[in-house]
């Protein structure tokens, strides 16, 4: 007979088994299974659960009785408690194969789709890395949420170690009345009674004291954005708009994204999910003829004059990827967490581009996507991922899809 689960029991120990997508390992208690963070596989460990469903409960390792060889002492003094990172506690070559297994295990079960590459490390350290961070105050301290939780994890004294140091910590008092000085070296913005900021940093640019709910104002881009260089040209990018946060992603992105489409003077593409036109810019450099798709306004005005030689079009993709071209090339897809989805892809395929780069920050959507172009009669030549989330679980891919017929085997 099983016992009830309960958030706060501490069961076990348990033999913990495989990685599953999200940064949680799974273990069995009684026949139930159980999404443990912070554990890795063939370790024995107790488990603090922390939520119950009908069918699954989530729990954290703690006292860990046999620790997997795989395991190392977390840099950070809040790892575990704070939700930013889940890694820390294991060795940086051995997180990418964790990487490597559940993009393998999501695209062969989602999409029958074969990986057999690495996960590229992009830079030799996972620490110092995250050029974006929201930090929150509670009132009485800066920090970051802990895992599925409002509450605020006061940073340690060091700063957030992600972090790129220049934001490594506000420079800020405890809360709200104190909060209005940012990091000299940081560029930022408060936003709201909350007394949140958002910083991009690696810049060189001085933050001048702000008020609460009001933009800084910054040297360099204009009130409320910053300048980025990219694939061999500068993007203005709003403080509060997409850019990626690993100071390498972008031009290993776009490198990868021209590397896949192998472009030629003249084709024409279409950059879905555009943004600021990091995509765009890199295939008008080759001499192709793009036009971005992307929902931000802000983003489709800094893309117009970050490349101007390409055409951007504002609007929910689902609707303006109907309008395109009934022909076209070529094809960036780099969709929010939740994917393209069936009518999207749909409406890229009929259009019978010759090479499709889907850039993807989750393997499964990237997966269920894979499987709807599969059945458009597009098949994947090749995934490539990349290390650009140290510490965390997370992961970015790129995948080259090609009409079936020119198509190789999987992956
Ligand atoms: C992962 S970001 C990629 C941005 C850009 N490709 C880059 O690398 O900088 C996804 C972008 O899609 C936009 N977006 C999200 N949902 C959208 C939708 N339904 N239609 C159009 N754009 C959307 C977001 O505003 C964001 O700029």
């Amino acid at each position: 007979m099983t016992t009830e689960l309960a958030v706060g029991d501490v069961v076990g120990p348990v033999r913990v088994g495989r990685v599953a997508h999200g940064g949680h390992w799974v273990a069995r208690h009684e026949g139930r299974v159980i999404f443990v963070r912070h554990t890795l596989e063939g370790e024995l460990v107790r488990v603090r659960i922390t939520e119950v469903a009908k069918r699954f409960a989530r729990g954290d390792a703690m006292g860990v009785e046999e620790a997997s060889p795989h395991r190392v002492a977390a840099p950070c003094p809040v790892a575990g408690v704070c939700g930013g990172c889940d890694l820390q506690h294991v060795a940086p070559a051995h997180q990418r194969e964790l990487k490597r297994q559940v993009i393998a295990e999501q695209l062969d079960r989602l999409a029958g789709v074969s990986f057999s590459g690495s996960v590229e490390a992009v830079t030799p350290e996972a620490l110092g890395w995250r050029t974006r961070v929201r930090y929150l105050s509670d009132g009485r301290a800066w920090g970051l949420r802990a895992h599925r939780s409002h509450t605020v994890v006061p940073l340690p004294e060091q700063g957030c170690l992600i972090a790129r140091p220049p934001i490594a910590r506000p420079e800020v008092g405890p809360g709200p009345a104190g909060s209005q000085r940012l990091g000299v070296e940081s560029r930022g913005e408060i936003s709201g009674p909350a007394v949140h900021w958002l910083a991009a940093a690696g810049a060189s640019d001085a933050v001048p004291d702000a008020e609460p709910g009001a933009a800084t104002a910054l040297e360099e881009g204009g009130p409320g954005v910053v300048v980025e260089r990219a694939a061999g040209r500068t993007f203005r990018v709003r403080t509060d708009g997409f850019w990626q946060v690993h100071p390498e992603a972008a031009d290993t992105l776009a490198a990868a994204v021209v590397a896949a489409l192998d472009p030629q003077p003249g084709e024409s593409a279409v950059d879905l999910y555009c943004g600021v036109g990091l995509f765009a810019g890199a295939l008008s450099a080759q001499g192709v003829d793009v036009v971005g798709v992307e929902g931000s306004r802000e983003a489709v005005a800094l893309a117009s004059s970050n490349v101007p030689e390409a055409t951007f079009r504002a609007g929910p993709v689902e609707r303006l990827v109907r309008k395109l071209p009934p022909r076209v090339d070529l094809v960036v897809l780099d969709p929010p967490r939740a994917g393209a989805g069936r009518a999207v892809m749909e409406q890229v395929c009929a259009r019978r581009p010759r090479a499709i780069a889907y850039v993807a920050c989750d393997p499964a959507a990237l997966a269920r996507d894979l499987a709807t172009a599969a059945g458009l009669g597009y098949h994947v030549a090749g995934v490539r991922a990349f290390d650009l989330f140290g510490m965390t679980h997370h992961v970015e891919c790129v995948a080259l899809l090609v009409p079936a017929a020119a198509g190789a085997s999987d992956e």
